[in-house]
């Protein structure tokens, strides 16, 4: 699909990050495609919620990153809000998210504009709560972790309706994590886990995190929880540091939604949404996390390598007792045809034959 219109996303803390953007505006001009900046960090601008960003930055239908996973994520953000694609420019620490590397960058614009690139599509979440979200002022300084000033509280989706105990819908798209999280440093919180509406067990806890399974290798991997392939759907409960109960994750089907309540003795509760702060609940509130029908579309060169890439970037070493077997040999990559019992399966591209 012809790019009609580019929104980007730059770590200005990383000059090769700056100077990449660059590149990217001047290949946008040559081509006459509008580029415009989103998401941008200046002291003396308020960050905007997505909607207003892409209305901002003229609808853009490709997003491109330029960072790392927090950046990949800033972007993703707002692409999903309006079905655009997302390229992660790796200038990263970790780059999990993010596909080329900046030196490839203008070989990537032009397979997506010309028709050389695939889309692949991640799950994503959404959420309802009690009330509406709001960060207390004075909360926000504290809790900001250096990722910028915070993004305002998430909008309410129209077709909420207030009273009817269903709480209200928030325009919320997570490809991570919706975190819940202990606000004061020496206390855990008191949450009630409810799994597709009865309840799981009380927990007093740090937090606990409802992940996609895209979002399985971030925090809830941290906190021990298992890898999911992200061609998965399903929703991931995993609790962090909780304190004499059941520890385990809990991977539920991607149609059953994870409720946590704020228990009448608990403290506040900081609700994070893809690592962002989005509001503070008090006891006796709720929120309830489940399967969104938005997808983001995350840009991909070549196919997805996502063990490939789970083993070279969590750099997962070998037991030291194969040591002497060597290398392992690649499997199933074969020049000779796929048998008709392996077609459905996904596999590795063969082995050049020339
Ligand atoms: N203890 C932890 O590991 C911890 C704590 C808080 C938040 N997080 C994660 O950080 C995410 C936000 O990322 P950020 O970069 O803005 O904050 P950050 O810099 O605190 O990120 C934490 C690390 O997670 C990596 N990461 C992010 N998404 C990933 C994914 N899907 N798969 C593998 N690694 C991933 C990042 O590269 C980074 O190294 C949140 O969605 C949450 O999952 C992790
Ligand atoms: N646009 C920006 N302007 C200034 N500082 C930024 C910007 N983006 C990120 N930073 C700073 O860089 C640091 C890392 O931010 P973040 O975790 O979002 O980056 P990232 O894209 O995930 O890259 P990394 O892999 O290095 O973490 C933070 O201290 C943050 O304040």
């Amino acid at each position: 699909m012809p790019v009609r219109r580019l929104g980007l996303v730059v770590h200005e803390g990383r000059p090769l990050a700056v100077r990449t953007a660059a590149t990217v505006r001047a290949w946008a001009d040559r081509h006459g495609i509008g580029c415009t900046d989103i998401d941008v960090w200046k002291s003396h601008e308020e960050r905007r919620g997505g909607m207003d960003e892409l209305h901002h930055a003229g609808d853009p239908d490709l997003v491109v990153t330029l960072g790392g996973d927090g950046t990949f994520l800033r972007g993703a953000r707002i692409a999903a809000k309006n079905n655009a694609s997302v390229l992660g420019v790796d200038l990263g620490k970790v780059g999990f998210l993010t596909e080329v590397a900046c030196s490839d960058v203008e070989t990537a614009l032009e397979a997506v504009h010309h028709g050389g690139a695939t889309i692949e599509e991640r799950m994503t979440l959404t959420m309802r709560a009690s009330r509406p979200l709001e960060i207390p002022s004075g909360i926000e300084s504290l809790l900001r972790y250096g990722h910028g000033p915070s993004l305002p509280p998430p909008a309410v989706r129209p077709e909420s309706t207030e009273g009817d105990g269903w709480g209200v819908a928030l325009d919320v798209t997570a490809l991570n994590d919706v975190v819940l999280e202990k606000l004061a440093r020496d206390h855990q919180v008191a949450l009630g886990v409810y799994l597709a509406g009865r309840l799981l067990a009380s927990y007093s806890a740090d937090a606990v995190i409802v992940a996609t399974p895209t979002g399985s290798t971030a925090y809830s991997f941290a906190a021990g929880g298992p890898i999911l392939s992200p061609n998965m759907e399903a929703v991931v409960f995993t609790p962090v540091a909780p304190h004499m109960t059941f520890n385990r994750t809990v991977v539920a089907a991607p149609d059953e939604p994870v409720a946590v309540r704020v228990l009448p003795h608990s403290g506040q509760a900081a609700v994070s949404i893809d690592g962002q702060l989005r509001g503070v609940l008090d006891p006796g509130d709720w929120i309830g996390v489940y399967g969104s029908p938005r997808r983001l579309r995350l840009v991909r060169l070549g196919p997805t390598d996502f063990y490939g890439r789970l083993r070279d970037r969590f750099r997962l070493t070998d037991a030291p007792a194969t040591a002497l077997d060597g290398q392992s040999e690649t499997f199933w990559r074969t020049t000779s045809p796929v048998p008709p019992d392996l077609a459905h399966l996904r596999l590795p591209p063969p082995v050049d034959a020339g």
